[in-house]
């Protein structure tokens, strides 16, 4: 459980301005979404917390500290999946946790790939299976269940479900989701990029809009707890749409506002 903090933080691509005084403060345990319009740096940032990049200008603290470099606190889940393709389902697993466990024996780590497999209804059969032998959602599910098998503090998703049919979206999105919750104690902070409001609306206890770039935070959210609605009951709720209206306007540029409802 790690609390994030993001302090005038501010990003260049040589001379090209992409973020610009970014402050966010996050406590450990949330689900934060980031929305936006394309291209306004939304996964530029999450490189930035990944530590793949370094800020121009600005901090992001973890728990206090500066974010260096990349690191095993902080695991990545990406929309292309990033299994290593000459690598079986359950190698892809285990090679990961071999990074982080390195106790851990070869009998070990395959009895913990599988038990994660299962996690996300993968099966033994699938566990010799090569990357290119799964459907979409079925790879993303690996790359899930590897994530979740490191057992990093912070997770960072980006636009995971974006390449997926809309009944494997829901499914994987109801399966992070428990996953998730399941950590009663250590709940992961996680950073999640979509396109989509009404997957922010179900995932997110906290919301940021991005403005365009050069991009600063246009609009945020935190849900109170009551405010908390599932799949079939958040649409028949007038504060939650009233919230999807006022966030698909400020998408869409028709608010600028920072300030919540
Ligand atoms: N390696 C790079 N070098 C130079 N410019 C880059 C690089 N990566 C991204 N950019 C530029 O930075 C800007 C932000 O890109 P980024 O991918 O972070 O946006 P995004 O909000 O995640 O977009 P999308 O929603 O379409 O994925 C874009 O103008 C993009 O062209």
């Amino acid at each position: 459980m790690l609390d994030v903090s993001v302090k005038h933080l501010s990003f260049s691509y040589d001379k090209d301005l992409i973020l610009d005084d970014i402050n966010m403060k996050v406590k450990a345990g949330a689900f934060v979404c980031l929305l936006g319009q394309s291209g306004c740096g939304k996964s530029t940032f999450l490189r930035l917390l990944a530590g793949l990049e370094k800020p121009s200008s600005g901090e992001i603290l973890v728990d206090n500290e500066s974010v260096a470099k990349a690191g095993l606190q902080r695991g990545v889940v990406f929309q292309d999946y990033g299994l290593f393709p000459w690598m079986s389902t359950g190698e892809n697993i285990m090679i990961a946790l071999k990074q982080k466990f390195k106790n851990m024996s070869s009998d070990e780590r395959k009895t913990e790939a599988l038990r994660r497999m299962k996690d996300v209804e993968l099966t033994e059969v699938d566990f010799d299976k090569l990357p290119k032998e799964l459907s979409g959602g079925m790879k993303q599910r690996c790359a899930i269940a590897r994530a979740f098998g490191i057992d990093p503090p912070i997770l960072l998703m980006d636009e995971p479900f974006g390449a997926l049919d809309a009944v494997t979206r829901v499914k994987l999105q109801d399966l992070v989701l428990d996953l998730w919750k399941k950590e009663t104690a250590n709940r992961k902070t996680i950073f999640f990029v979509t396109h989509d409001v009404d997957e922010a609306l179900l995932l997110a206890t906290d919301i940021f809009v991005f403005g365009q770039s050069p991009s600063k935070i246009i609009y945020s959210y935190s849900f109170k707890n009551e405010k908390k609605l599932d799949r079939k009951t958040m649409h028949d709720d007038s504060y939650v749409m009233e919230l999807r209206n006022q966030l698909m306007k400020i998408i869409h540029n028709e608010v600028r506002t920072k300030s919540s409802i």
